[in-house]
């Protein structure tokens, strides 16, 4: 298969040197990385069959971490995953590169069938984070532990609380 730079930029972000065997949301990235490679392939069996791999592996990989990645959100290079379960991301949310999730961080929708987030690079999401509605994150934010965000927040701001407060919005650093 194809060389992909972006799973080597999501490697590069453990630490470790064995994260297959010290970090279970490896292996929920890796599986997203091959289902994003198997909609690159050429149509035909080749393809249908990775796509059924990608399918059995995605089922198995959450049920047992409880980390959903589906393969039709996208997301930048650099992804790291602190810890694993109950990580919900809806399959038409955006996601930039180098943002780090972490346990129980939904980026979801805010009503069903209703729009996802788009979130931009370098957003570091606390523990628990839940992120709902047509919603964007701008570059370089952080989200605190257990806040519920449901307005914009721009670029290099601290989102905190439920519902979310803005605090060190990037004008006030400067
Ligand atoms: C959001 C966060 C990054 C803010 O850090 P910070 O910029 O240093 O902010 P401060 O600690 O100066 O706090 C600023 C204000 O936000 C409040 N605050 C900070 N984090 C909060 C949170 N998660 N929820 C609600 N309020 C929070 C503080 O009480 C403080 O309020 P005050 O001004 O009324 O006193 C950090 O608190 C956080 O939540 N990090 C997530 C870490 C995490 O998930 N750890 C688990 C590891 S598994
Ligand atoms: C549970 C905990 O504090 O984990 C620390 C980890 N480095 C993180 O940022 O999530």
């Amino acid at each position: 298969m194809i060389q992909d730079m972006d799973w080597e930029a999501d490697l590069a972000r453990y630490s470790s040197s064995k994260p297959f065997s010290h970090e279970q949301s490896i292996w929920a990235i890796w599986v997203y990385r091959f289902g994003r490679r198997t909609g690159e392939l050429q149509p035909g069996l080749r393809q249908r069959c990775y796509t059924k791999i990608y399918w059995l592996l995605f089922r198995i990989v959450e049920t047992i971490t409880g980390i959903s990645l589906p393969k039709s959100c996208k997301i930048g290079p650099g992804l790291r995953i602190w810890h694993f379960g109950n990580i919900f991301i809806h399959p038409e949310s955006v996601i930039g590169a180098n943002c780090t999730l972490r346990q129980g961080v939904t980026i979801g929708n805010r009503v069903e069938n209703g729009a996802a987030p788009v979130i931009g690079n370098n957003v570091d999401f606390g523990a628990y984070a839940q992120i709902l509605g047509g919603i964007t994150i701008g570059n370089n934010c952080k989200i605190g532990a257990m806040s519920v965000v449901l307005c914009d927040v721009p670029d290099g701001a601290t989102a905190v609380g439920a519902p979310a407060r803005i605090i060190h919005a990037k004008s006030e650093s400067i």
